[in-house]
């Protein structure tokens, strides 16, 4: 699914216009006891899906329960959907976001998901049961058994009827597909793209399924333990970021290793022994002509997936510490 926008296309700056923005984050930090998230300072894109992606504990439910009220922010300025976040006080915005949280909330296993769907329709204005009904039949699931009840699939799909229902602006997916099976997590994807057609729409989804992060994001946000790595523009970074391997060109005597350090977009370099070498860059184009204009004859280059990318920025990350 492909929605850009020139301003967002043009730059991975993570501010880059704060009027298009779903939400943005200046300078925001949450912590727990043994835990900080941030500083932050980015702006999730408004009419788009970014993909929130992190190892366990990198931070993502933490930054998603934030923008309910449900984590203190200790410092900074949080506006989701035009509201500046303080401290509960406005909770009007509230109505426009529909809530997937990661775990089921073991108070409501008592409920079937009509009756969840009941007190969801009191809370949310614009609650549809038109909608709702139709959500749990593409999903398959009889809204009379107690959720308790239900398997953690049907249970996953039920929770996501009720948070796509009143028609939110803004859908905050904490790992929605955990659990389902290869059916349900197409219907998923179908039912999340027919959601987004209008336009106008913003998904933040956290996730470990990259063929989810593939088929639906048009942004990626890369979290490592509380910090962020990143907001890029996913076609933008599977395009533009390579692996190149490089041996340096038999009657080049002035191909110098050192000089592949300073190669444009280069992101990681590792010396693979008997002269050759692997470089990660950002700038691929640029790069290989980089490369060769200093006497290294190009041995490969190869497409980098999300997880190489991922690991990159984690390995340049953590090197930092
Ligand atoms: N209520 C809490 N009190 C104290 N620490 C917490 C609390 N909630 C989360 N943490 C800690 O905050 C960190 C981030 O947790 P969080 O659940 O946000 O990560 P995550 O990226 O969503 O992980 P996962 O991919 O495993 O779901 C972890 O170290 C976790 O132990």
């Amino acid at each position: 699914m492909t929605r850009t926008t020139t301003a967002w296309r043009e730059t991975d700056a993570m501010t880059a216009n704060s009027e298009d923005a779903a939400i943005s984050w200046r300078g925001v930090k949450l912590r727990h006891e043994r835990f900080t998230f941030g500083p932050i300072d980015c702006d999730i894109p408004k009419g788009m899906v970014t993909a929130v992606v992190g190892p366990n504990g990198s931070g993502k439910s933490t930054l998603f329960r934030s923008l309910l009220g449900l984590e203190p922010i200790r410092e900074g300025e949080t506006e989701v959907l035009g509201t500046k976040l303080s401290g509960g006080r406005d909770d009007a915005y509230k109505g426009k976001i529909g809530f997937l949280a990661e775990n089921p909330h073991q108070y409501e296993n008592g409920l079937t998901a009509d009756e969840k769907a009941e007190f969801a329709s009191l809370v949310y204005a614009s609650w549809d049961w038109d909608r709702y009904r139709k959500l749990m039949r593409h999903f398959d699931v009889d809204g009379g058994v107690k959720l308790s009840k239900l398997s953690k699939g049907m249970r996953r799909k039920a929770e996501l009827s009720v948070a796509m229902a009143h028609d939110p602006e803004l859908l905050l997916l904490d790992e929605p597909s955990s659990g389902l099976d290869p059916f349900a997590w197409r219907t998923m994807l179908e039912q999340l793209q027919r959601y987004m057609e209008p336009g106008d729409r913003t998904i933040l989804i956290a996730t470990h399924i990259i063929a989810e992060v593939q088929r639906l994001a048009d942004y990626i946000l890369f979290l490592n333990r509380g910090k962020v790595l990143g907001l890029y523009e996913k076609d933008r970074l599977l395009d533009e970021w390579r692996t190149i391997v490089l041996q340096a060109s038999t009657n080049a005597a002035q191909a110098d290793a050192r000089t592949l350090q300073a190669a444009p977009g280069l992101q990681s370099f590792t010396e693979a022994g008997s002269g050759i070498y692997r470089l990660e860059v950002d700038d691929s184009e640029q790069a290989e002509s980089y490369c060769r204009a200093n006497g290294f004859q190009v041995l490969g280059v190869q497409r980098m997936e999300l997880e190489d990318i991922l690991s990159c920025l984690i390995r340049k990350e953590e090197a930092k510490r």
